[in-house]
Order: structure tokens, then sequence, then C-alpha cells
């Protein structure tokens, strides 16, 4: 086992330590959950009591001039550009992923008028292939098919035949990763458009859209970048296709001129055509603030930090008592895992329960995985050591095996 010691040493040498500082975190709590709803960063409370009290409060209306609001969907987006290697321009912050993603796949079909296969991955988020569903009743199977298949299959599918390749980065459910650069390239030497779901994976690791030549993509706002519950999502669109795409969702915050209030739609110049309806104005204040943690942040740290806590996860669960009874899920290679570990077990809800009950905030995925998110913005290694002591504690006692732990809550 890894000793004590040696757990409060990488503490102690974690350039990300201090971080944690920037969290409200309760008491008595370790959250691993952050990979579905990300805590409240400190300076958010303010931020949001200041747009409501004295922005709303006072300034009323004139607030969409006077404190910005009316950019504050693109602002926001220019800062999450940084985090996901975009270069300006690029990235504006609305609605949610699944909305976002009826945007772009809609766009990426345009783009590839010839085809009409959407080629995904069967264990995808299911909004994404939801949203391909959608889009095949409304345009019809001869302009949108989706076809998904495993994960092993996808370079062999990956063909002449498909429009476009709509994968999510990182695994909601087993953490894996793909391979974004390999994919891109090799979507694009078969002439397919890439849409890259970026949920798990933005605030949690660096990436690199503009380098990697991705076509379009979406990220969470109330994950990894902490933004708070139903916080907006982002959509990138490379700036070579802005010109050529026209999305579908022509709301007027979209148009070019939205205060003529001109009849016919004349869709605005790059990504801000991409916006439909009215922002979200006190969620996008509380994104902005929560993006300010980021603001000296290394993300190179993060990923090295993301490693080095799965190590540890791993490597003392593989010694402790309970081993035989998890199989792991997560990939055991670094490269190939996002930031999360995955383990199976039949009583996996009753395991999350268990460990809730002792103030470790994990989750479950159905069927059977219990789900451990790696934050390492606020996670520290000792988090994680004893997570996985009371882990081996709840599986000696069999305290899962408790009625109180049997009953599904609605959201898991
Ligand atoms: C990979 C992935 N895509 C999409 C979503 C859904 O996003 P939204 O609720 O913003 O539509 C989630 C989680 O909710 C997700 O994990
Ligand atoms: N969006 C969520 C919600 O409104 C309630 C509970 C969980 C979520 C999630 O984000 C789930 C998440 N996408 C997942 O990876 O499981």
């Amino acid at each position: 086992m890894i000793c004590p010691e040696e757990i409060l040493a990488l503490d102690a040498s974690d350039p990300l330590a201090a971080k944690r500082n920037e969290f409200c975190l309760p008491e008595q709590t370790i959250y691993l959950d952050g990979n579905s709803l990300g805590p409240l960063p400190k300076g958010v409370k303010e931020a949001v009591a200041d747009a409501v009290q004295n922005q709303w409060g006072q300034d009323l209306i004139s607030s969409w001039n006077k404190h910005g609001w009316i950019d504050l969907a693109t602002q926001v987006g220019e800062q999450i550009a940084p985090l996901v290697g975009a270069s300006r321009g690029q990235v504006i912050c609305c609605d949610s992923i699944s909305i976002n993603l009826f945007k772009l796949i809609s766009s990426a079909l345009q783009l590839n008028p010839e085809r009409q296969i959407v080629l995904s991955q069967q264990d995808n988020f299911p909004t994404d292939l939801y949203m391909v569903q959608g889009l095949t009743s409304l345009l019809g199977a001869e302009r949108c098919q989706l076809k998904s298949v495993t994960t092993e299959q996808l370079v062999d599918a990956i063909d002449e035949s498909v429009a476009v390749l709509l994968l999510t980065h990182v695994n909601f459910r087993d953490g894996q990763r793909h391979d974004m650069q390999a994919l891109t390239r090799l979507a694009h030497d078969k002439g397919v458009l890439v849409v890259w779901d970026l949920a798990h994976s933005a605030g949690a690791m660096p990436l690199s859209l503009d380098q990697h030549n991705v076509d379009f993509a979406v990220g969470c706002g109330y994950k990894y970048l902490n933004g708070g519950p139903g916080a907006p999502a982002f959509l990138y669109v490379a700036a070579r296709h802005q010109r050529a795409i026209k999305q579908p969702l022509q709301g007027w915050m979209g148009h070019q001129t939205p205060f003529q209030f001109d009849p016919d739609y004349q869709a605005a110049e790059g990504v801000q055509q991409f916006l439909a309806g009215t922002p979200n104005i006190l969620s996008l204040v509380a994104l902005n603030a929560a993006l300010a943690v980021f603001a000296d942040v290394d993300m190179q740290h993060v990923r090295a930090k993301s490693i080095a806590l799965a190590e540890v996860f791993i490597q003392q669960l593989s010694q402790s008592d309970c081993t035989n009874e998890f199989t792991i899920c997560t990939p055991l290679d670094a490269p190939q895992r996002g930031s999360q570990i995955a383990l199976a077990h039949p009583y996996a809800y009753a395991i999350t329960q268990a460990l809730i009950d002792r103030g470790i905030v994990a989750d479950f995925r159905a069927p059977n995985l219990v789900r451990f998110g790696l934050t390492p913005l606020y996670t520290r290694y000792q988090d994680i050591w004893r997570t996985v002591q009371v882990l081996s504690e709840i599986m000696q006692t069999k305290r899962y095996l408790d009625k109180k732990y049997q009953t599904r809550q609605k959201v898991t």
C-alpha cells in the first residue's frame, strides 16, 4: 500500500494545491463528482450576487449595454477558447450541448451534401445519438442516417460513405479517451467532417482543436468548467467553415443586426450566427466568474495531476482486500483515459450510496458502474487515498447490502 507519508508528500509538492482554496467545498466531504456537476468557485457567489442585486436589481434593462450582457456569450466563449486550443472568433457560449449538437450536425451535413451517414460510437452519450435520430426524422433518411459502431470497429467504419464523424472525446461511462488527432486526420482523409463532444475533457486536460484541424466541437459549462447547474454549453466552429454554413436555428440573436428587427433573417458573420435566442445572463455571469479559476492554470499540470490521481487510485485499489470484487473499466494506460475511474460491480448503485453516506460523493451509471471523477483543481491525493480505504471498508463489512442503499433516486 502507498503509505500516508507518501500521499502527504504528493499533496505538499502539488503545483495546483492552492487552487482548492478557490472553491466552496462542504466540510467532511470528498467530492468526486465534478465530472457531472462542478462545485461552486468562491468568485461566482459575488459575481452572481452583483448581477442580481446591482445589475438586474438597479440598472435593469440598461445592463445589456452598461454591464456588457449583450456580448457576454461571445466573451465567455473567448475565455473558453484557450482551454480548448482555439484561436479567437471560433468559440461561443450558448444553449445546451444537445441544442448545439443539433446546430452543428446539421451544419456539417450541409457541407457534405452527397453523403448522409453520421457515424458515431454506440456507447456515446445518449443525447448525441438522440440528436442524430431527431435529425433523421426531420430531414429524412436520405439526408441523415445514424450508424453507430463499437470503438474497435470505428477506424474501419470511417470511409467515403460517411458525412460526419460524431464522437465524444472521453466516454462518460468508462472514461476511455479517443485519439482526437488521429481520428480527425483519418476522417479528413476520407472526406468526413468531425464533430467532437468535449463534455468530459474541456477543463480536464489540454486540448488542441486548431492544431488538430477539428471542424466542429461542443462542450459543457457545468462539469469541469464549474459554471453551475444548467450552465450554458459552448460550441466551436473552425474559421474555415464559418462562411460556408448556415445553422438551422435561425434566431434573432444570431441575426446580423438583431435590433433592426428585420423580418428577414440575415446570419451574423462568424460564430455569432450560432446564437439563437436570448442568452441566459445569470448563468453566463456564473460561468464567466468560474472560468477565472483557470486564468493562471497550466493545463499540462492539470493533466499530469489527473493521471497521478488515477495512478494512486488504481495502485491502492489493486493492493486492497476488495480488488477482486471490482472490474476496473477505465483503461489502465494513461493516454487512453480521461479524468475518471469507473468500477463495475453488480451492487454498484448501493455501493455508491454507501460511499455518499460516508461523505464520499461518487456517482452511479447504469447498469453497474461506480464512477469517480478526478478533478485536479480541488481534489487532493489524500482524498483519493481515503476514498479507496472507505471503499475497502464498505466492501469488507458488506454495508452496501443495507436496505436503505437499495432505493433508486430519480437522478443518480
Ligand atoms: C458526453 C455528454 N454529452 C452531452 C451531455 C448533455 O449535455 P446537455 O445537458 O448540455 O445537453 C452530457 C451530460 O449531460 C455528456 O456527458
Ligand atoms: N446534466 C446532468 C443533470 O442535469 C443531472 C445529473 C447529471 C447530469 C450529467 O451531466 C450527467 C453527465 N453528463 C454524465 O456524464 O453522466
